[in-house]
């Protein structure tokens, strides 16, 4: 199987963390995100013990973009990790969830004034800074609050990362951060020293997502470590913290070959230590922000099999209940999944078909050509590794209800997100009429 903590049973069904997959749709319906909660803080502890053992001064964000939740955020402070929000929906589920914002780390290429002003006011760690209109607006709240911030400004260093182009981000032409090419790093340095209103710490770089090689994150460490001796020369300032980012890639499929995280770091470790070395450097703390690579291979998601069209000498599409609308990835990335009948996880495979998510939309397809056991209605499919990036880029497109979010710990499962509800799509639809009762039958944990 795909990932360790998968496994079939004596029924023939295929377990996730030791629970049956088939009795936990029977009992949540479907479609269900699983979550295999010992996996995400497994992660969480790999991550934070493979950079102490490597580089002292260190510590681990966790990316909340690829799966952010009230439970999540819980965890990831059990887990001792900081946490990355990028927008004030995400940092409002951290504070709800009693997290401390000053563990807290903000980013955004367009944070608006009211973000801002909350993440100010509930004293976030970090603001990373991505743009001269953010540092302004920084500026202005802070000066009406009477207080000051800690920021890092977030370098655009020109790194290529091998991956789809629409998760690149290190690349100059890129929406987010400083070019420094272009000298607006420096300018933003400048600006950020003379600034009473901001403490600038340290400096972030982000490179891309899904990344498998080492190189980039050893490219990343040289220039931001290049950039801090050239900051220290002309203007005589410390930069005490460099935060790499994300971007650590893991397995969709078996085509898939991850790294060990420790190869990541090594480089990266590496290239620091260098370069300090080189230039008669302090060594400053080393942050890095995975998320995908926390929850991803966590994750997984339940689908019941309707209907099936075979369409004699071309392609015999399998529908499930679920679709683009709990998974986006495969239209926007054209990302490849694994996936097996749950129930028939011991059969041998018979039949490559297609699964057709239910959205209104040719493109809506989960899988291309899988081979299966015989698919027939009612099967439950499951499709691997979809923690990160998946609940957090769900929808209600076509009018779907979000699906329930189910942690397993300790071989129970727990109901961590309730499944969304018809009404749930209209409750905030402002409407003369009183409107009439309808009945209708739905899963509703
Ligand atoms: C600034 C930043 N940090 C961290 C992450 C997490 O990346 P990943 O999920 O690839 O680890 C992202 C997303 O790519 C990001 O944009
Ligand atoms: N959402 C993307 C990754 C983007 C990461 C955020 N910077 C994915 O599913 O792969």
């Amino acid at each position: 199987m795909l990932h360790e903590n998968l496994s079939i049973n004596e029924k023939g069904h295929l377990e996730i963390a030791g629970v049956d997959a088939v009795e936990l749709a029977s009992t949540f319906g479907t479609p269900l995100y699983v979550f295999d909660e010992g996996l995400i803080r497994e992660n969480c502890r790999k991550f934070k013990k493979e950079l102490a053992n490597l580089y002292e001064n260190s510590g681990v964000i966790y990316a909340g973009k690829a799966f952010m939740t009230m439970n999540m955020a819980k965890i990831v402070e059990e887990e001792g990790l900081y946490l990355d929000v990028v927008s004030g929906g995400e940092l409002y589920t951290a504070l709800k969830a009693n997290f401390p914002a000053s563990r807290i780390f903000f980013h955004g290429n367009n944070k608006s004034f009211q973000e801002l002003k909350m993440a100010i006011q509930y004293g976030v760690g970090r603001i990373v800074v991505d743009n001269f209109y953010e540092i302004e607006l920084i500026n202005d709240i802070c000066k009406k609050m009477k207080k000051t911030v800690d920021i890092l400004l977030r370098i655009t260093p020109g790194i290529e990362a091998h991956t789809h182009d629409y998760i690149k981000t290190g690349q100059i032409d890129s929406k987010f951060g400083f070019g420094l090419e272009n000298g607006h790093a420096l300018i933003a340095v400048k600006t950020a020293v003379k600034m009473k209103t901001v403490n600038l710490v340290g400096l972030h770089c982000h490179i891309g997502s899904q990344i498998f090689e080492t190189q980039p994150f050893k490219d990343a460490g040289i220039i931001m470590m290049e950039l801090v001796k050239t900051i220290k020369d002309e203007f005589n300032y410390d930069i005490e913290e460099l935060d790499f980012g994300g971007g650590f890639g893991i397995k969709y499929t078996k085509d898939d070959k991850p790294l060990p995280v420790k190869e990541y770091l090594e480089a990266l470790v590496l290239s620091i230590r260098e370069k300090a070395k080189e230039h008669g450097l302090k060594l400053p703390k080393l942050l890095i922000e995975p998320g995908r690579a926390i929850v991803g291979p966590a994750g997984m998601t339940l689908y019941t099999v309707g209907a099936i069209k075979n369409i004699p000498g071309v392609r015999k599409y399998v529908s499930v209940d679920g679709g683009m609308s709990d998974n986006i990835r495969p239209a926007l990335y054209n990302a490849k999944y694994e996936a097996v009948i749950a129930n028939k996880a011991s059969k041998p495979l018979e039949e490559v078909v297609s699964i057709a998510g239910k959205c209104c939309e040719s493109g809506d397809m989960l899988i291309w050509d899988i081979n299966l056991p015989k698919v027939e209605p009612g099967d439950i499919l499951a499709v691997f590794s979809t923690g990160a990036y998946h609940h957090s880029m769900s929808s209600n497109y076509n009018m779907l209800p979000r699906p329930a979010v189910v942690f397993i710990y300790n071989k129970k499962a727990r109901l961590v997100i309730k499944r969304e509800t018809y009404e749930d799509l209209i409750k905030n639809e402002l409407f003369e009429d009183k409107g009439k009762t309808v009945s209708f039958f739905e899963h509703t944990v």
